[in-house]
């Protein structure tokens, strides 16, 4: 074969287009794209399917995808392995499963651990009761399958309005945030005019005073955004309530917030400053209130403080259970001035957080280490408004600082003379009588030289005096438990009244001591009846009379 014929097969053999598949599979440059590189690029240039004008499909992609069916509707075949992990239970085994977990749930002595092992879920599926505050688990029984899923479905179109263009759509906002704004108004019971009860003069109608802003004391959105802090980084929620009026000071709302949105967290009620109630009072408070949550009696102070034995225990208990973690936080909540900083001061046993006679000391949220693996986080005093049914409420129950109080002072003091007992009242103060409250502020006016010019008494300054004694537990006072009288009248003819002696005080100092040796390590050993306090009987010679 001659030279040029030669040299003309191999230019027939090696293609010169740069996309013809009659190329080489193997190239000698790097430069020069092999058959297989070119069908690659070829099959990134294909599209998956190929569509007539009417959007009907004609041809699978060439050689790769040609072959493979279009998908539909098919069934995948059951594999074991998909049951894997999972257990077979009858109903009756069900039913029984259901009624043991609700008991626990209903005993407020016990605590369910590792509640993401359990189903729950199993539990919480009660069709009647789904069904009837339509919760997520009724949602076929709202809307029917047809209705959300088939081909018939249908969907809310969103209101968007007839507007024409975004000028006429801005114009229609403004006149609807007015108008709202006007009803706002209306509502607000911010500005109290006292035209209508004056009688004469234009002078008169036109004195328009402002609510006291003092008497909004602990319901500010920062304050409940501290609160929200702190029920969100706690394990544990104890929930400081005064121990002369629980329910008042109690705040049901955080409680049922709790239940709702974090059911796993523990609540515990301390029935703080119950050196200033007699011993039978807190006693059937604490079996009163340890029928919902568990119960302890405290009494906050450095020196002689009581209940803090069986508190550490508890939260010991507590951290016990919680042995997985590395530690656990313990929040105190409760209203203003109930004594939470003080609680935290006793436990510790030194003074770590500052406290004062006054509420709304506390102003942020604060962490405090109690023990290695428990920490306590102090918060500042809450009020939920829609509990606090009115002013005179609000300041007996400590949530405002008498010295914020303007004219209004002596405006309370009818109720305070309600609830305390008149010789309690002669005793502290020795008037003998009075006929009505502004006889009684008159009196004590003159009596401790709180005098105007003239010498007219100054009713406002003695009736805040008066409010501090009562606040800060100088006159006696306490709401008695719902079913006091009853059980009274039946202790009395067992027992010896609501009056313990020195050796039953001994020895329940005695138990507490013993008690804050050992770790305690079953929560069911904190019954209510182990919550009896022991009294100081100096500081409760009031009480027996
Ligand atoms: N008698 C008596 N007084 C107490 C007790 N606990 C607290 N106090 C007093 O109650 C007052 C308020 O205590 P704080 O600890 O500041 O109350 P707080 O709940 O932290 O108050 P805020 O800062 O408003 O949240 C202080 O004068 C305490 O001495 C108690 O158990 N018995």
């Amino acid at each position: 074969m001659t030279k040029a014929s030669s040299s003309a097969k191999v230019k027939q053999l090696i293609p010169k287009h740069s996309d013809d598949k009659n190329r080489q599979n193997k190239t000698t440059s790097s430069q020069v794209r092999s058959r297989a590189t070119v069908n690659r690029l070829k099959l990134y240039r294909k599209k998956a399917y190929q569509y007539d004008k009417k959007g009907r499909r004609i041809s699978g992609a060439g050689d790769y995808t040609s072959n493979i069916p279009e998908p539909g509707a098919g069934r995948t075949a059951p594999n074991r392995r998909w049951f894997g992990n999972t257990r077979i239970v009858d109903q009756q085994q069900l039913e029984k499963f259901r009624e043991s977990i609700q008991n626990v749930r209903q005993d407020p002595f016990s605590v369910i651990i590792k509640q993401k092992k359990l189903p729950l879920g199993l539990v919480d599926f009660d069709n009647t009761a789904s069904e009837k505050d339509g919760s997520r688990l009724s949602l076929l029984r709202i809307e029917p399958f047809e209705e959300v899923f088939s081909e018939k479905k249908w969907r809310k179109r969103p209101r968007i309005g007839d507007f024409c263009d975004l000028k006429e759509y801005s114009e229609t906002a403004k006149k609807l945030r007015d108008k709202y704004e006007a009803s706002i108004g209306e509502e607000e019971p911010v500005l109290h005019s006292i035209a209508e009860n004056s009688t004469n003069g234009k002078e008169d109608s036109q004195v328009i005073f402002e609510r006291n802003h003092a008497l909004d004391k602990g319901q500010s959105k920062r304050i409940w955004g501290e609160l929200f802090k702190v029920i969100d980084s706690s394990d544990v929620l104890l929930e400081v309530l005064d121990a002369r009026d629980p329910l008042g000071t109690r705040i049901s709302y955080v409680e049922k917030y709790i239940q709702r949105e974090c059911p796993h967290k523990h609540v515990v009620l301390l029935l703080n400053k119950c050196d200033l109630i007699p011993s039978s009072v807190t006693r059937h408070w604490i079996r009163y209130l340890s029928t919902e949550y568990p119960t302890v009696a405290f009494r906050a102070t450095l020196q002689k403080s009581f209940g803090k034995s069986t508190l550490i225990g508890l939260l010991r208990q507590f951290a016990n259970l919680h042995s997985d973690k590395k530690s656990i936080s313990v929040g105190i909540v409760g209203y203003p001035n109930v004594g939470k900083s003080s609680i935290i001061n006793t436990l510790r046993g030194k003074k770590v957080v500052n406290v004062a006679p006054v509420p709304g000391e506390t102003k942020v949220w604060q962490y405090v280490t109690l023990f290695r693996r428990v920490y306590l986080i102090d918060c500042p005093g809450i009020v939920h408004e829609a509990s606090a049914p009115d002013d005179a409420e609000l300041v007996l129950r400590g949530v405002v600082r008498t010295e914020s109080l303007r004219d209004e002072a002596a405006d309370y003091i009818p109720l305070l003379l309600e609830r305390v007992k008149k010789q309690h009242l002669k005793k502290t103060y020795g008037i003998l009588d009075w006929t009505d409250a502004n006889d009684f502020l008159e009196q004590m006016a003159k009596k401790t030289g709180k005098l105007r010019k003239g010498g007219e008494p100054d009713l406002n300054t003695s009736a805040k005096m008066i409010l501090n004694d009562y606040l800060r537990g100088k006159i006696p006072w306490f709401i008695a438990p719902p079913d006091y009288c009853t059980n009274m009248e039946q202790e009395d003819s067992t027992s010896k009244g609501n009056s313990i002696d020195d050796t039953e005080v001994s020895l329940l100092e005695e138990k507490e001591e013993e008690a804050s040796k050992d770790v305690v390590t079953d929560v069911k050993e904190s019954t209510p009846e182990e919550n009896n306090i022991s009294l100081n009987m100096e500081e409760y010679s009031t009480w027996v009379e």
